[in-house]
Parts: structure tokens; C-alpha cells; sequence
């Protein structure tokens, strides 16, 4: 279209005739955060620039993988290891020159992004894959008071949520149902599936080794809580202890290297632990023993699993799974029910024996026999280097938690994985689509005109789903949870240097007089931060401490509950004192009104999120509060791929993701829950 202006109108006739001038306008001057630049990110990036969305801060932690590259458009070969923010900003700038596009490479849990940064922004729109990040933002958006748009996908499925305080559901209002989990036992002694064995290997053999956090009795004093059987939970306790001695002497040097350092894990791993479970002969009435490996024999070529009575015990193998209440039963396809394997069977190991030990198909394909898996973990144990952990898309990483899984798998009888399978279930790989993730993208943009129209009325949740008659579904917003523990929370800011200022004083003045200056007055309250507490009417030792030496900072709240329920909780987001702010001037400046929390209905149900009653009584600061930013975010969350919805561990990734799904057909939800079909 020729215009009077020339070329900038011609790009943008289109948007202008679409979206009406009024709006269109507007959208050069608002303010853009996008969180997140991956298979979602990318495609909403184009849209957002296109469309012609001014000022676009865009947020990622990670680098680029070669993984990302078939559907994250905005990269190419040569950005592999590059920061996904500045190179989809640089790419994508060159889309529209009108728009300007700040591109910032952390983690957006990062002190710095505070609610007053948080405030600089008319939208937020999130293209994330944790749930972890995604409560974080939504928490910011309400305490900012800024709309949201939250969105997700997971193969042929996706969802956007437009979310906006006070009018509609948070992200928070619907409790997410919490991973499943494995029974310690399970995983620690008595695996029956190869995910036992995966989850072993890299949730628990990897840490051990290579982790920052050697002390695994956390673990099992809340396993011996949990009533699961005392005299294993001992064994363990041994176990671990012995880990130490192997732990230091994987960071001596050794004269052959990496060999000797594989022989001392093996050694303790695939040999001792398992001749000290087998002293526990009561374990092994109803299940077939597993047999301690022998390094030597495997490397010759001689060692033989034998295990008798397996086919009998396969099956008892199976239903003792139900002894773990609580566990994730065994669907036995997969299970010890392979038990027949012969002595011959297991002398080479998996693949020897089904003769697919071959150059056919791909490397990572292929199935690995016990000589291929001690090899592999021989060869990795390069990993000596002090902490490391599991990355799917770490060659080394993998190949470890590969063979390690397989020799467990080996010893207990269970078929073994291919490493592209033990990617899978480990790395909780879902299928991305591209097409999904781009359908996802324009409907949250969608959704994002509305909220800056301010046309709430037309807000919807719209899901794509796989029925092919109907695959989008929207559904009109619906209001709050009022028991939610997030955007039911009154929100205020101070602005003050942590180091300076105590608990008692912040608490005290938010609360204020009652009077004139806003308020409630003086009222017995409990303090958390987050999980712990801080103080509470029968305890004050911290009211004397500094924030700072309580590691209350910069991006932290400070929840002021009621012991009473009388009141809404306070949320007291710590901001910083501006720069030109006056050293001797006080170090604490408080909102104006003070906040006046609204009388809250006598609570119905418990609040389903953070504070928890149950948290711990915490003086110190904690380390593991620290939000550390990561350069590269090492995966440990999701599920595998099959393609199909209704393999547990993908359930489990979008259960995580904050996607809810149902087990069967007959499963009831409340109207107001997210469903995914
Ligand atoms: N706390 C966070 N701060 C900033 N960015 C985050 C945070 N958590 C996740 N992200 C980013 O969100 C994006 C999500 O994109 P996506 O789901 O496509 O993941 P991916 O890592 O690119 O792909 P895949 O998981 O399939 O390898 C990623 O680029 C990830 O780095
Ligand atoms: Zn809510």
C-alpha cells in the first residue's frame, strides 16, 4: 500500500487495518517483558515484533542448544552456545526497525527484576517450561499489579491464560498437583522398572558422585517418617556414608586415570551395596535377588547373572510393589516380567543375546550390551571433575547415567535402554511442535490485545487440544480462588537497605497505628519468608536482626499473616533506595498509604500455597534460600516422549509445567480447573 509516509506505513497497513488505529497506536508505546525465548518465546517474538509492539525487554537464561535449532526458528548453527535472548533479539530486530528490542541474559527470578522493575513494564507474557519460574512471575504480575498472559504446550497440546489481578483466576488459584514420586526404596534398593534405575542413576548415583549436596539423610529421614522399612532405611544410611570415602578418592589423582576411578564406584555401587542388600534375606523372600557385577569378568567376556527363581519372582516382584502406599506401582510391561531371561541370556549382556547388537539403525538406537555399558561408564568417569549434574543434552552426563542405569538394570534383571531412550525418560523429553508452539504464540497475543484493551469481557482460556473437530476450546474467565495464597495477598513495597534495617522496625511501621497514615494497627502476626518463619507472637528473637543478616533481600517478600485469619496477608516486596537517596537519610521508606489488607470471609479451605504452617523456625539465614543466577539451567524436571498423553511420566512433565490432565475419561474436575484433552 502506498501511503503518505512511505515504506514504515506499508509495513504496517495491515496491523493498522486489523487492529483498528486507536490500538495500533497504543502498541508502539507499550512496554513488552517476554519471558522466555525457546520453541514458544521465538514464535511470539515474531509475532510481537511484527505486530509492532514497541519496547520488548526479552528475558532467557539459557544458551543455545543444537537441539533447539528445528523448530527455534530465530537460531542457526553458528549461535549454538550463544545466549538465546541475544540472539533472538538480533535476529528479530532485523524483522521491523520501529522496534526496539532489550534483550538481557539471567535468570528472571534474579534479584534486580523486582516489583518496580516488574512495574516498568503494560504486559508480561510468559513463554516458559517450569512451573517454578512461571509461579514466580505470576506472583511478581500481582504484586506488580501488571496483566499476564501465561501460556505452555506439550506436543500436540497448549494452553494460554490471560491473567489479570483481581478479575481473574492467577496462575496460583488452582493448586498444582505435585510430581509424582518414587518410593526411596524403590529407587534405592528394590528397582523393578528400568525408570527405577534412570531415576537412580541420575537422581541419586550422579549427586552422590559429582554434587554439590553429599548428604543424602534428608532423603531418609523423611523416608523412615514416611514408615518405609527401618532396617533398609540403616543399610542406606551405610551406604551413604560409605559414598564420602568414594567421593574423596575420585578427586585423587590415579595412575591409569579414569579406569581406576570407574573400578572404586563400580566396586562400591554394582558390587558391595548390593552383597549388603543381599544380607537382608528377608527382602528377597518375594522378589528375585539382584546379583553383585564383577568388573573383571564383565570386562573378560566370563560373567554370568544368574537368577534363580526369577520368573516366579517377577511376578511377586511386581505386586510388592503395592507395600509403598504412597509409590508408583509397577504396570508391569516393563517390569522384572522379563524374568526368564536365561543364564545365557545375561552372560552378553541385552543385546547379545536378541542379536540387535549390530551396526543397524542409529548409534543411539542400538541396544547396549553389559560390555558396552561398563565401557561407557569407564569412559565417563572423566565426570571426576569436582560438581556436576545431569543435562540431556550432555553427551557425557548421558553416557554416564546410561550405563550406570544399565548395569543396575543388569544386576536386578531388568531389560536395559538404548542411551536415546534413556534420554527420554531421563532428559523428560515431550515433543515440541513447532506448529503448536506457533498456533500458542498468535492466541497469546491475541489474549494480549484484550488485556490492553482493556476488554476483559473478552478475555478467554483457550486450549488447543487434540480433537480434530474442535481443536480450540475457549473458556471465559473465571474469578479468583478466594483462598488463594497469592493474588488474595495484599501487596506493598518498601524500598530500604537491608542492612540497616531490622525485621522488628518493617513489621511494626507496615503495620502502622491504625490511623491517619493507613494501616491495621498492632495485631499479632506471624512473618515468613517464603517457607520459613521469621517470627511469630510467642517468638521475636529475629525482630532485632537485620533483613540482610536474615537474607530477607533485594526481590524477596516478607508475608505478614494474621494470626487471627482476621486480616488479608500483607506480601512486603524489598525494593532498593533510589540512588540519589541520602546516607544518613533512614533507611527504610515505607508506602504511602500504608497497606490496609481487606477483612478476610472466615477462611473455608486450607490456602493452597506458600506460607505453610508447618514451615520450620529459621533464625539463620539459609544458603539454599540464595537464588543463584545460572548462566546455563541444567534440567531436571519432565517426562518422556511417546507421543501419547497417557504414559505416566509425561503426565508427570505437564503436571509440573502447571497443565492438568486427567487419568481416565470418567475422572471428575471442578468446573473451574484447567482441562486438557
Ligand atoms: N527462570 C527462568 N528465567 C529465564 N528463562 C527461563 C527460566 N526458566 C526457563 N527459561 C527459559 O524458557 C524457555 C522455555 O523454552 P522451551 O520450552 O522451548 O525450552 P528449551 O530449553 O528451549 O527446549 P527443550 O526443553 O525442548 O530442550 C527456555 O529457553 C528456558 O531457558
Ligand atoms: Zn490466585
Amino acid at each position: 500500500m502506498s501511503t503518505a509516509d512511505g515504506k514504515v506505513n506499508g509495513r504496517s497497513a495491515h496491523a493498522r487495518a486489523i487492529l483498528g488505529p486507536e490500538l495500533y497506536a497504543r502498541l508502539s508505546g507499550t512496554k513488552v517483558l517476554l519471558v522466555g525465548a525457546g520453541g514458544i518465546g521465538c514464535e511470539l517474538l515474531k509475532n510481537i515484533v511484527l505486530t509492532g509492539f514497541g519496547h520488548i525487554t526479552l528475558l532467557d537464561l539459557d544458551t543455545i542448544d543444537l537441539s533447539n535449532l528445528n523448530r527455534q526458528f530465530l537460531f542457526r548453527k553458528k549461535d549454538v552456545k550463544q545466549s538465546k535472548a541475544m540472539v533472538a533479539a538480533r535476529t528479530a530486530a532485523a524483522f521491523n526497525p520501529n522496534v526496539k528490542i532489550a534483550p538481557i541474559h539471567g535468570n528472571i527470578k534474579e534479584p534486580q527484576f523486582d516489583i518496580a522493575w516488574f512495574r516498568n513494564f503494560d504486559i508480561v507474557l510468559n513463554a516458559l517450561d517450569n512451573l517454578d519460574a512461571r509461579r514466580h512471575v505470576n506472583k511478581m504480575c500481582m504484586a506488580a499489579n501488571v496483566p499476564l498472559v501465561e501460556s505452555g504446550t506439550a506436543g500436540y497440546l497448549g494452553q494460554v491464560q490471560p491473567i489479570i489481578k483481581d478479575r481473574a483466576e492467577c496462575f496460583d488459584c488452582i493448586p498444582k498437583p505435585t510430581p509424582k514420586t518414587f518410593p526411596v526404596c524403590t529407587i534405592r534398593s528394590t528397582p523393578s522398572q528400568p525408570i527405577h534405575c534412570i531415576v537412580w542413576a541420575k537422581s541419586y548415583l550422579m549427586p552422590q558422585l559429582f554434587g554439590e549436596d553429599e548428604n543424602a539423610g534428608g532423603e531418609l529421614d523423611e523416608a523412615e517418617k514416611q514408615g518405609e522399612n527401618a532396617q533398609e532405611i540403616a543399610t542406606l544410611r551405610k551406604e551413604a556414608l560409605a559414598f564420602k570415602a568414594v567421593r574423596a578418592a575420585l578427586r585423587t589423582p590415579h595412575e591409569d586415570g579414569s579406569s581406576s576411578a570407574a573400578r572404586i564406584v563400580f566396586q562400591k555401587v554394582f558390587h558391595s551395596d548390593i552383597l549388603s542388600l543381599l544380607s537382608m534375606a528377608d527382602m528377597w523372600r518375594s522378589r528375585a535377588p539382584p546379583t553383585p557385577l564383577d568388573f573383571d569378568a564383565i570386562k573378560a567376556g566370563t560373567f554370568a547373572v544368574e537368577r534363580k527363581g526369577q520368573a516366579e519372582a517377577a511376578t511377586n516382584g511386581n505386586g510388592s510393589s503395592s507395600r509403598h502406599a504412597n509409590g508408583a506401582k509397577s504396570n508391569g510391561s516393563d517390569s522384572q516380567a522379563s524374568g526368564s531371561a536365561s543364564t545365557e541370556k545375561m552372560l552378553n549382556g541385552v543385546a547379545s543375546s536378541t542379536g540387535s547388537h549390530s551396526s543397524a539403525g542409529l548409534k543411539d538406537q542400538r541396544a547396549l550390551s553389559l560390555q558396552d555399558n561398563l565401557e561407557l561408564f569407564v569412559s565417563r568417569q572423566v565426570l571426576c571433575e569436582d560438581t556436576i549434574s545431569f543435562d540431556k543434552d550432555d553427551d557425557d552426563t548421558l553416557d554416564f547415567v546410561t550405563a550406570a542405569s544399565n548395569l543396575r538394570s543388569i544386576a536386578y534383571g531388568i531389560p536395559g535402554k538404548s542411551r536415546w531412550e534413556v534420554k527420554e525418560m531421563a532428559g523428560n523429553i515431550i515433543p515440541a511442535i513447532a506448529t503448536t508452539n506457533a498456533i500458542i504464540a498468535g492466541l497469546i497475543v491475541l489474549q494480549a490485545f484484550h488485556l490492553l484493551r482493556k476488554s476483559y469481557n473478552a478475555l478467554r482460556n483457550v486450549h488447543v487440544q487434540f480433537k480434530p473437530t474442535m481443536p480450540l476450546s475457549a473458556i471465559g474467565m473465571s474469578q479468583p480462588n478466594p483462598n488463594c495464597g497469592v493474588c488474595r495477598d495484599t501487596y506493598t513495597e518498601i524500598l530500604c537497605d537491608p542492612a540497616r534495617v531490622t525485621l522488628g522496625e518493617v513489621v511494626h511501621s507496615i503495620l502502622g497505628d491504625g490511623g491517619e497514615a493507613g494501616g491495621t494497627g498492632k495485631r499479632d502476626v506471624s512473618v515468613y519468608e517464603d517457607k520459613r518463619v521469621l517470627s511469630d507472637p510467642d517468638w521475636d528473637d529475629n525482630n532485632e536482626r537485620t533483613l540482610e543478616s536474615l537474607n530477607v533481600t533485594r526481590g524477596k517478600f516478607l508475608s505478614i499473616v494474621d494470626d487471627e485469619g482476621e486480616y488479608a496477608t500483607i506480601q512486603v516486596g524489598i525494593g532498593v533506595l533510589p540512588p540519589n537517596h541520602l546516607i544518613d537519610s533512614p533507611a527504610l521508606i515505607l508506602p504511602s498509604p500504608l497497606p490496609s489488607p481487606p477483612k478476610k470471609a472466615k477462611a473455608v479451605a486450607p490456602r493452597p500455597v506458600t506460607p505453610q504452617p508447618t514451615a520450620v523456625k529459621r533464625s539463620a539465614p539459609d544458603d539454599d534460600d540464595d537464588v543463584e543466577p545460572a548462566a546455563k539451567r541444567v534440567k531436571t524436571n519432565g517426562a518422556m516422549s511417546s507421543g501419547l498423553i497417557t504414559t505416566p511420566s509425561k503426565k508427570r512433565k505437564l503436571e509440573e509445567d502447571g497443565l492438568i490432565l486427567l487419568e481416565d475419561a470418567t475422572e471428575k474436575l471442578d468446573d473451574d480447573v484447567i482441562v486438557i484433552e
